[in-house]
């Protein structure tokens, strides 16, 4: 049951740092999803998700402005998944308003679901299917063509170090690797939004370092994402904006500097907006340690 949209002020549209229109040489009034004087990439009005007695998320409004790197920051519990399964069209809310690029992600899900790439938490990917079979099966669900599908699945696998592993079946894929294949799979459509659930969880350095890659090289074109993340400094060094959460409410949003202020890094701001600093556990663990059982 979503919300009659309304006029509401945005709170910084401010010229993303690239556009693809751009990038490529072309107008910059051409730039899918409207990056410099468009939409933004999400709006959230009144976002509203209960679970019985436990309000997941209590009424977020956010603006997060296309050609961005954005970071979606949170403790364990704070609404991150519920809120990004809402914006995906994955969870239907209770109440509220979810626009990407302009687009009624409940009304309109057909447009919207062309925009958008997701890569969710726990994902679930179709396993008795090789890395390359599944690219292809996801392409034509796209409507790409197939020629189009068998060169950028190519690419991809290539530039995601699958390509040794594109027959192998999804089932015998590690964890990086499925992280990998998903996101392959989301980027396929070159989608103006690609939403990331916790992207580098369970992915070693080598890997994180290849999806790090990919993804500033398509921010770089213009486009936007927005993940989940529980690590700070991956946050600050990847994300020019960022939107802090804390039961179910928006904390903080903007700009990254804006967000950190005066705080020597964002996980010292992060600990103050969510009011966690100097929580400790010295008080309640003091059997804990000392070398054996006592
Ligand atoms: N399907 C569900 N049924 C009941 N409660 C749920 C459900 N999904 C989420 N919750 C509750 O909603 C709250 C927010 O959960 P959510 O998974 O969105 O948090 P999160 O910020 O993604 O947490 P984490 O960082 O630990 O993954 C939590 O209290 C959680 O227990």
């Amino acid at each position: 049951m979503a919300n009659e949209p309304e006029d509401i002020e945005r709170r910084d549209e401010s010229a993303p740092p690239h556009s693809r229109a751009a990038a490529a040489g072309g107008p910059v009034s051409a730039a899918p999803g409207g990056s410099l004087a468009g939409p933004p990439a999400v709006r959230v009005q009144g976002l509203w998700k209960r679970f019985g007695e436990q309000i997941a998320v209590n009424g977020i409004d956010l603006t997060l402005p296309a050609g961005r790197f954005i970071g979606l920051v949170g403790p364990n519990g704070a609404g991150k998944t519920t809120t990004l399964s809402m914006v995906t069209g994955l969870l239907r809310p209770d109440a509220g308003l979810v626009e990407i690029g302009g687009h009624d992600v409940w009304r309109d899900p057909v447009s919207v679901k062309s925009r958008i790439g997701v890569l969710p938490e726990g994902l679930r990917l179709f396993e008795r299917l090789s890395g390359r079979e599944l690219l292809g099966y996801i392409g034509r669900l796209r409507g790409l063509p197939g020629a189009e599908v068998d060169k950028r699945a190519g690419q991809l696998l290539d530039v995601l170090d699958l390509a040794g592993s594109r027959n192998k079946l999804v089932v015998d894929y590690s964890t990086g690797m499925r992280k990998k294949i998903g996101l392959a799979a989301a980027l396929l459509h070159n989608p103006e939004v690609l939403f990331l659930d916790e992207p580098f969880e369970g992915v070693d350095p080598v890997s994180a370092q290849t999806i790090r890659g990919v993804l500033e090289r398509y921010t770089a074109s213009g486009a936007t994402v927005i993940f989940s993340s529980h690590v700070m400094e991956l946050v600050e060094s990847l994300c020019d904006w960022v939107a802090v959460i804390a039961a179910g409410r928006i904390r903080a949003d903007g700009p990254l500097a804006e967000v950190r202020g005066a705080a020597p890094s964002l996980q010292d701001a992060f600990l103050e907006l969510v009011g966690a600093r100097g929580r400790g556990a010295d008080a309640d663990l003091d059997w804990l340690g000392g070398g054996g059982a006592r």
